[in-house]
């Protein structure tokens, strides 16, 4: 489904960013460069960067619009780089009117790729060529950053958007649940509503849960008695505690490998990271002592764990890759 202005819940903590976002789709004449939209995660970042594109080429088909997450930046730059091809890189990039980054945050720690994006920025400028750029913190923020970069981007209208208030998360429930053929009456929304609060993903959870209650018992309305399953169901997973094992299945899904190698002695560098991450991890999100999250890996002595716990948070302070990979666990573990 396409993200558009027209699916868009507008809210007071997303009206600024929203209306950022549409006076750029229409090209003004001038304005602030770039357009740094900044804010949590789910709240609807991707979603407003996206519309933006949608909404230039619907109206101007022959205007070349790129959108891309950071990360695709990079790899494409490294690829070039490694194919001696970066005539063709700089041309693509430097030609587009329009250049929408997704999760700019990522560029931290990338020094060549940044020294590029900021030929790259540059170049459009100068040419009058819109920027719109996403981030989960602010520029002073992303670290480490070329300075140049930092105030560039920090030179540019700022929009934040925050987690929805009760009224836009009753319209966001109210719009998708319509998109669903689902009928919610008041009382239910406000129940969900008032209950959940976090984010559009989290509402979005909900509603499809209960789509597929209602379709289940062949309702197209949901009852008061649905959405409090519902919801019982919702929060008793958010709660469910975090022990070694659960973390080490996290850990152990998202990085390929079985939760066996992680209690192994295997010693192979991929197996050795994985198994350090999820140390850390245990050490941060359990109760824990060195000693038991030894144990927990397989019988590792408790310097074995403290060593790893140093190792990864040092990583996660210089490493984006790191932090990228902690905060994905961490989001996934419910955290
Ligand atoms: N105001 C809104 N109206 C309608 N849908 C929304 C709104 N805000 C967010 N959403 C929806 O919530 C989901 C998550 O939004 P999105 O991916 O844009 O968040 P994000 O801020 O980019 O988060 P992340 O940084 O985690 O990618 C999407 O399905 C999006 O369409």
């Amino acid at each position: 489904m396409n993200d558009t202005f027209a699916k868009f819940v507008i809210g007071a903590a997303n009206q600024f960013a929203h209306a950022a976002a549409l006076a750029v789709a229409n090209f003004p004449a001038s304005g602030y460069n770039p357009l740094f939209i900044y804010g949590g995660s789910g709240l609807g970042k991707t979603h407003l960067l996206r519309a933006i594109g949608e909404h230039v080429q619907q109206r101007a088909a022959s205007r070349r619009v790129a959108y891309l997450p950071a990360e695709r930046f990079v790899s494409d730059w490294v690829h070039h780089l490694q194919h001696n091809r970066t005539a063709d890189f700089r041309q693509h990039y430097r030609q587009v009117d329009m250049l929408l980054v997704d999760d700019i945050q990522y560029l931290a720690g990338k020094p060549r790729a940044q020294e590029e994006f900021f030929h790259t920025f540059n170049a459009l400028v100068e040419a009058n060529r819109y920027i719109v750029l996403t981030s989960d913190r602010l520029p002073q923020d992303i670290a480490p950053l070329d300075p140049r970069l930092r105030s560039r981007f920090a030179a540019g209208l700022m929009a934040e958007m925050q987690p929805p208030d009760l009224e836009t998360r009753l319209a966001i429930l109210q719009r998708k649940a319509a998109a669903h053929d689902l009928v919610l009456s008041p009382d239910v929304a406000m129940l969900i509503a008032t209950q959940i609060r976090t984010n559009v993903p989290d509402l979005e959870v909900a509603l499809a849960r209960l789509t597929a209650y209602a379709s289940l018992y062949n309702l197209a309305e949901v009852t008061t008695d649905m959405a409090d399953t519902m919801l019982a169901q919702f929060f008793a997973e958010r709660a469910e505690a975090i022990t070694a094992a659960r973390i080490q299945s996290a850990v152990a899904e998202r990085l390929e490998l079985n939760v066996s190698h992680l209690r192994s002695k295997d010693r192979r560098r991929a197996v050795a990271f994985a198994r350090q991450v999820a140390m850390y991890l245990c050490r941060e999100l359990t109760d824990a002592s060195l000693p038991e999250i030894g144990r927990a890996f397989g019988g590792k002595d408790h310097s074995t764990v403290l060593h790893a716990c140093a190792k990864i948070a040092g990583l996660e302070e210089t490493d984006e890759d790191v932090a990228r990979l902690l905060w994905q666990l961490r989001r996934a573990l419910g955290k």
